[in-house]
């Protein structure tokens, strides 16, 4: 199943700079084994806002939920999943 997930982040203004290399590292690695895995296939960056577009490819809801939920920067974002279907005109399917 294929989600479009968009991810909005902010981050405690008081968060000390240490903390937030230390989260934002953690977030990079968790992301990046994804990737590798095929799970999350697609990550794009909203122009001038600290925020994400993803595409992820996974089995169920259940799993997606449970794979954003693990995200380090998770108590940090709003996130706003999209559920994708196959389009009857996409000439690839
Ligand atoms: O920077 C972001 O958009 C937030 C988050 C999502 C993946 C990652 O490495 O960081």
């Amino acid at each position: 199943m294929k989600y479009l997930v968009r991810m909005n982040v902010s981050l405690p203004r008081d968060l000390a700079e240490d903390d937030r290399q230390e989260l934002v590292a953690r977030e990079k690695q968790y992301s990046q084994q994804l990737q590798r895995e095929g799970k999350w296939p697609q990550i794009w960056r909203v122009v001038g806002q600290y925020a994400n577009y993803s595409i992820f490819e996974v089995g169920t809801h259940d799993e997606l939920h449970q794979i954003l939920q693990g995200l380090p920067l998770f108590p940090f974002m709003d996130i706003e999943v999209t559920p994708l279907a196959a389009h009857p005109s996409d000439i690839k399917s």
